[in-house]
């Protein structure tokens, strides 16, 4: 059932009244190396969030320390709620982790690794039984589940990472990047995977190296780079961050086109489609505006466009090797 559905009263100190992820002004060093220099997360309930970085920017080490694995050196973290120093316990009975740290043991069967979880979530044995048949089903592993792990494919044994970790019912799933490696394929069933999860309720927190793994699943997307947050928002106003943006303009009426053409200004022409392009943001304020201009001019348009630079854009011009560090809030 969707979580939207439900009607259970929330008071002001349960856990659901939080947000899934709070963390604030976390950090951690190993030596003199510093790998999280203060980062800030706020992940509501029954949303994806994609924490974005280079190859050792620090988002295992982030997904280490929310997840209780290792302890950071300063700053603080609520997961459900529940702080992660005071009361690990909670956190680990709301959570659950896959990715590159696996739990499948490759010498026993899918099924009994399912049923080992169950065991280690002390369900009685027919329950146990009941949810592995069911999970087995779900991820699509029912004709391999009598067969060793470790004979599985990739996909398939992600996909028993996954359905082990849902024995224990989390609340808000960590996958540290769940689809390195992936044919494209597995990638997409990977994806579907856990958009059902968020359509169940559940809040993933997920790492990627995958721009756009981040634009087709997460709700909000954080750029790590050297230990600090580069920039934080919706795919859209990552995109809006760096220059490249335009609207088009497309006229079949050339002297509409002319027309425009010869009253708005840093336009750039394309007269052989009779298409014109003004550098925009993309926001409704600067949409508008151009709206309206066209609206007094009494000119109009065929077809207005708008274009905004991709998620790869964005991420090479915010972590790049020349790039100084910066916070960048991307609208709040
Ligand atoms: N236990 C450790 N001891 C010393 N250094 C560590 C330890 N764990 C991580 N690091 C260092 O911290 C940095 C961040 O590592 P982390 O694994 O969090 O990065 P990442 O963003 O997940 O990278 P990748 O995408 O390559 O997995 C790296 O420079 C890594 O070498």
């Amino acid at each position: 059932m969707p979580s939207s559905v439900m009607s259970t009263p929330k008071s002001a100190d349960s856990p659901q009244s939080h947000p899934a992820i709070a963390a604030n002004g976390l950090r951690k060093s190993y030596g003199d190396k510093t790998v999280l220099d203060g980062i800030d997360l706020t992940v509501p309930e029954g949303t994806v969030f994609a924490l974005l970085g280079p190859n050792g920017a620090g988002k295992t080490t982030a997904v280490k320390i929310l997840s209780t694995l290792i302890t950071p050196d300063g700053g603080q973290a609520r997961i459900a709620g529940h702080d992660l120093a005071t009361h690990p316990h909670k956190v680990r009975a709301t959570i659950g982790v896959t990715g590159q740290f696996s739990a499948v043991d490759g010498l026993i069967t899918g099924e009994e690794n399912m049923l080992l979880m169950a065991d280690l979530h002390h369900l009685p044995p027919q329950e146990g039984r009941r949810i592995t048949a069911e999970l087995l089903a779900r991820f699509d592993l029912t004709d391999a589940a009598k067969k060793p792990a470790s004979t599985y494919s990739g996909g398939m044994k992600r996909r028993l990472d996954i359905a082990m970790t849902l024995v224990g019912a989390p609340r808000v799933i960590f996958l540290d990047e769940p689809t390195t490696g992936l044919d494209p394929r597995s990638r997409h069933n990977m994806w579907q995977i856990i958009r059902e999860l968020v359509t169940g309720g559940v809040t993933v927190f997920l790492t990627t190296q995958y721009l756009e793994e981040a634009d087709q699943l997460a709700d909000r997307i954080a750029v790590l780079h050297n230990g600090k947050i580069a920039a934080e928002g919706t795919a859209e106003q990552l995109k809006r961050l760096i220059p490249g943006g335009h609207v088009r303009l497309r006229f079949s009426d050339p002297d509409a086109y002319q027309s425009a053409a010869s009253t708005l200004v840093e336009v750039t022409r394309d007269d052989d489609s009779l298409a014109l392009r003004i550098p925009s943001d993309g926001s409704q304020r600067e949409l508008r505006s151009i709206l309206d201009w066209l609206d007094s001019a009494g000119i109009e348009a065929d077809e207005l466009t708008v274009h905004t630079p991709d998620l790869d854009d964005v991420f090479f011009a915010l972590t790049g090797p020349d790039r100084p560090n910066q916070s960048t809030e991307a609208a709040r």
